[in-house]
């Protein structure tokens, strides 16, 4: 992504080859001073004399024989190496400042003071230590109060400063607050009238000076004086303002060595932000701030960057640089130490406060880092130059409005002050930086930083839901910090040399600039200097970056660091005060040339790809992913709508197959008792006189009523009927018979006290085989019954199981199971009756088939009490009790008093899975037991098996007579192969 610099078109570069741009001259004496006369001030700078110019590079490189000898003397402030340089220039993260407190910042160490003359940094309200506090002694020395003396004289200082003062900008309190007044009764200056705190700098704990000499400005006054007249009288409120909207501070940095020749030819007066040279060019010069050897980074920060940060946030676009020759400090203005945070550092710190301090608006910031080496521009943050590959060639562009950009520069998008951070110091590893002769880490390139800030109003929020677009649009400012390379003299090594070169060419055409802006302007509108001509932007990349705020649409704060005094070091006052007053003087062209008609960013509403801040354009995705979001939402709505139908839907269909299920069951089971009242009606005598299917009980209890004259028994039509039936035929319609039955002669009953509507009991031997084999065919299609039924119910619990018809399924549940327990009830009944037919069978069966010829009958007279097996098996019925207290004959014939215990006890109770098999075995056991009897008898010889399989009793002569009445009975035994079939054959012959 690109970072749009805009900046003016200018005409392509060429090597300064002309006169070099005029510097402020130092006036030698002060005695040629004229009285001070506000009107006669000037902010332009004088035509320096040729003699005094800098060499043609503009930041002279003296010649080699000028070079410090390696006989320098050595630095009590030892050069680092270039790894603990490198430590130093790595801000640690966690070391990061918080934001500055009010009254945090104090004057500088005692151990730093600068062993010249100082006077120390006149105070403000927030940041200047009451004399009290002060580490600093609040008088100067003796020396500093001579050489202060000396500078009392030109009272002019304080009408310079008065041509400002008082002059809103923006990076002054702007007439947002009470300039602070001058001390006047500061110690050690009891004499000099101290100049007017300037509202650009008064509220940062500095006096505001104008960045020129009086020398200067005298000379300017005689020059120009009636321009400069114009524009005091002008008052001109908008040059005051631009002039407040630049500030241009000087740091010395502390000494390593003291030399007192040197140091004595130069005066620090902080409180002034005055730097006076006595020496052979003497000058005093005075600046927005000058910060002696003791201040540190927060006090520069607070004085000289603080409020264009903070203007930056509000919308102005801001541009901090550090200027200076080599190992003088810029560097360590900018990044600081993990001790002492630089401007860098702090403006990151200042930034995330005002956002958290700013909650009506919202903010997104994106950081760009580049340098400019040996020509180039490279991308520090881009990947390839972190792992040493060569960068992609980053070109710069204009766009249609004049401005220029970087392209292709990564920028990235930061949330915090910590991912910032670490974003520059990722861009500091990939920085070139070198050992010099002078710098043990020297940046060999201009490093700029650029942080856009994009803000807009908060979208308000109404209850719970956030409106989607504030009132306003998006602005965008865009605060740049510059650490430049220092201008240094020609190096041994070339590859230096040949950075240097570039380095000094640049800087060199930054100070043309400076120099030549005018603040003129041609009919297109490009600046052009005071001779009409275009400035030479486009000689170097750092003046095209640069354009747009030396043009003047930027605040600037420039920080110029010098080195004085120090011997051994690059800025030795033997080699380098050359270098130094340049660098004043450069400060002094910069305070006065540039001007700033800063303006707060308009706030552009773009829409699309018209948007013109990454802020408008990721509000449009937002608000285009909550539409697709919204629309994701109710698809998902509808789809889990149509889930919850289909479910529904397919609830209903179980319930459906439920119902159907349920329908089919009753259907099954209307029919099966249909089937039931079917057969026992259908159920009749056979021309052979055997029964075909059920309605034996009642057919028997019918033949027994019969036979013994007694009450027949209906014939039922249906289960409860059959049910009541049997038990009429068990208990109450036999027990009534009496009396001695003279048995037919032929295998009919006696029909002839039957009514015609009722069924008549074929009384014959196969009667007892026919009804045992009905019930056993129906009970095992009752068994079927059940199990097809419990098959299906359990089918249908498990279709059901996952799907919410609870309430349903256990009403069917419920249904299903009233229905298998009436069923079961209906077997016990059934297995009743069977039980009770087949004790009645064997009850009728047993006195003939104890016959005993040659014995008297009485003998086999027993009271024959039995349960049967399947009783005792499984309980599914009642014992059936069959006593015979009278003959078999007899009992035949009516005596035989038959009873059915139904005990209560059998009920649903009683239900269990056995009962098919025990009333299976129930019936086999029968048949056993018959059998062994049948079995017995033949052994005994009373009785004879027939070809057919029937059984019949061997006739005794001797009791012939007695037993003439007496039946055979032939009792066909199952097979094992037909004792499934049910087939028991049971023929009773006469
Ligand atoms: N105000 C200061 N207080 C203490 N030490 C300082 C100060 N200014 C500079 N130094 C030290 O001086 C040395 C050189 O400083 P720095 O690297 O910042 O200079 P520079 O102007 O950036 O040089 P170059 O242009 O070569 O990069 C460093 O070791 C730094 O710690």
């Amino acid at each position: 992504m690109a970072t749009a610099i805009p900046m003016a078109s200018q005409p392509p570069y060429d090597p300064p080859t002309g006169a070099l741009p005029p510097i402020p001259t130092p006036v030698k004496t002060r005695k040629s001073l004229p009285s001070p006369n506000f009107s006669r001030l000037s902010s332009a700078p004088t035509t320096p004399s040729r003699s005094r110019l800098p060499s043609r590079t503009g930041l002279p490189i003296p010649s080699p024989s000028s070079l410090p000898t390696p006989s320098l003397p050595s630095l009590k402030h030892t050069p680092r190496t270039v790894e603990e340089k490198g430590s130093k220039r790595s801000v640690s993260i966690s070391a990061f400042p918080q934001p500055p407190k009010a009254g945090s910042s104090r004057i500088g160490k005692l151990n730093n003071r600068p062993l010249l003359s100082v006077v120390p940094t006149s105070s403000t309200s927030e940041t200047q230590p009451s004399p009290k506090d002060s580490p600093l002694p609040p008088t100067p020395t003796s020396v500093d109060s001579i050489k202060l003396r000396k500078l009392r004289k030109p009272t002019k200082q304080i009408s310079l400063n008065s041509a400002y003062s008082n002059s809103p900008s923006l990076l002054s309190n702007g007439g947002e607050s009470s300039t602070v007044p001058a001390n006047p009764s500061r110690e050690g200056l009891p004499h000099i009238n101290s100049p007017s705190p300037s509202r650009s700098s008064s509220a940062q704990g500095s006096y505001s000076t104008q960045a020129t000499t009086f020398e200067e400005d005298e000379v300017a006054q005689s020059r120009n004086g009636s321009s400069v007249r114009a524009d005091s009288e002008k008052g001109s409120s908008s040059e005051k303002e631009s002039k407040g909207n630049v500030i241009v501070s000087v740091r010395v940095r502390p000494n390593a060595a003291q030399d007192s020749k040197s140091d004595g030819e130069w005066m620090v007066d902080g409180r002034r932000s005055l730097v006076a040279f006595h020496g052979k060019e003497r000058g005093d010069y005075f600046y927005d701030n000058v910060f002696a050897a003791h201040d540190d980074n927060g006090r520069v920060y607070e004085a000289s960057a603080k409020r264009l940060v903070r203007r930056v946030m509000e919308g102005y676009h801001g541009t901090v640089f550090a200027y200076g020759m080599t190992g003088t400090g810029k560097t360590f203005s900018m990044q600081g130490t993990t001790e002492s945070p630089g401007v860098i550092p702090r403006a990151i710190t200042d930034i995330f406060s005002f956002i958290r301090e700013t909650p009506h608006r919202e903010f997104l910031l994106r950081a760009s880092y580049l340098e400019i080496y040996n020509e180039e521009i490279r991308d520090l943050l881009a990947p390839a130059a972190a792992n040493g590959i060569p960068p992609e060639k980053i070109k710069l562009r204009e766009n249609g409005k004049g401005g220029v950009y970087a392209t292709p520069l990564r920028e990235e998008i930061v949330q915090s002050p910590m991912q910032l951070l670490r974003v520059i110091s990722r861009g500091d590893k990939a920085r070139h930086t070198g050992h010099t002769q002078y710098n043990a880490l020297s940046s060999r390139s201009h490093a700029i930083v650029q942080i856009v800030v994009e803000s807009r109003e908060r979208a308000t929020t109404i209850g719970e839901k956030r409106t989607a677009i504030g009132p306003g649009g998006v602005r965008v400012s865009t605060l740049s910090l510059i650490d430049l390379a220092g201008s240094e003299r020609a190096a041994d090594n070339k590859e230096r040399r040949t950075e240097g070169a570039h380095i000094n060419k640049s800087l060199l055409t930054l100070g043309n600039v400076i120099a030549k802006l005018s603040g003129s302007k041609d009919k297109q509108g490009t600046p052009v200097d005071a001779d009409g001509k275009h400035l030479p932007y486009r000689d170097s990349k750092l003046t095209r970056l640069l354009q747009p705020a030396l043009s003047g649409d930027s605040l600037i704060s420039i920080l110029c660091t010098i080195q004085i005094g120090c011997a051994g070091s690059a800025a030795s006052p033997n080699n380098h005060t050359g270098e130094t007053l340049n660098t004043l003087k450069f400060a002094a062209r910069a305070k006065n040339n540039i001007v700033s008609h800063a303006k707060r960013a308009e706030e552009s509403v773009g829409v699309g790809a018209e948007a013109k801040g990454l802020l408008e354009r990721y509000r449009l995705e937002i608000e285009s992913l909550r539409q697709q979001l919204t629309l994701q939402t109710q698809a998902q709505l509808e789809k889990e709508e149509e889930q919850i139908e289909k479910q529904a839907h397919n609830r209903h269909q179980d319930q459906l197959l439920e119902l159907q299920l349920a329908r089919t069951a009753l259907k099954e089971r209307i029919e099966h008792l249909n089937r039931l009242i079917l057969s026992s009606q259908s159920t009749g005598v056979n021309s052979s006189g055997t029964f075909s299917s059920l309605g034996m009980h009642s057919t028997l209890a019918s033949a027994y009523g019969s036979i013994a004259g007694a009450t027949s028994v209906r014939s039922s039509t249906s289960m409860s009927t059959l049910q009541r039936s049997t038990s009429a035929a068990s208990t109450a319609t036999i027990s009534q018979v009496h009396g001695p039955v003279r048995m037919p002669s032929s295998v009919n009953l006696n029909y002839q006290n039957i009514p015609e509507d009722e069924e008549v009991i074929d009384t014959d031997e196969a009667s007892l085989d026919a009804q045992n084999r009905a019930l056993r065919s129906d009970l095992a299609e009752k068994n079927r019954y059940i199990s097809k039924l419990e098959q299906r119910l359990i089918q249908a619990r498990r279709a059901s199981t996952s799907r919410p018809s609870a309430a349903f399924h256990s009403a069917m549940v419920d249904e299903k199971d009233t229905e298998i327990a009436k069923l079961k009830l209906e077997i016990i009944e059934r297995n009743r009756t069977i039980a009770g037919l087949k004790a009645q069978a064997k009850a009728s069966m047993e006195p003939l088939l104890k016959i005993d010829t040659s014995n008297n009958t009485k003998k086999h007279q027993p009271n024959l009490s039995y349960a049967s097996t399947a009783t005792t098996e499984s309980n599914s019925f009642s014992p059936v009790e069959i006593s015979l207290k009278k003959s078999p004959f007899e009992l035949l014939a009516a005596e035989l008093p038959l009873t059915a215990d139904t005990s209560p006890s059998n009920s649903i109770g009683l239900i269990n899975a056995n009962s098919k098999k025990a009333n299976r075995k129930s019936v086999d056991e029968m048949s056993r037991i018959l059998d062994e009897m049948i079995q017995e008898r033949v052994e005994k010889g009373e009785l004879r098996t027939t070809k057919n399989g029937n059984v019949r009793i061997v006739r005794d002569h001797k009791s012939e007579g007695h037993n003439r009445s007496l039946p055979s009975v032939g009792v066909s035994v199952p097979t094992p192969a037909t004792k499934d079939t049910s087939e028991i054959g049971l023929g009773l012959t006469l």
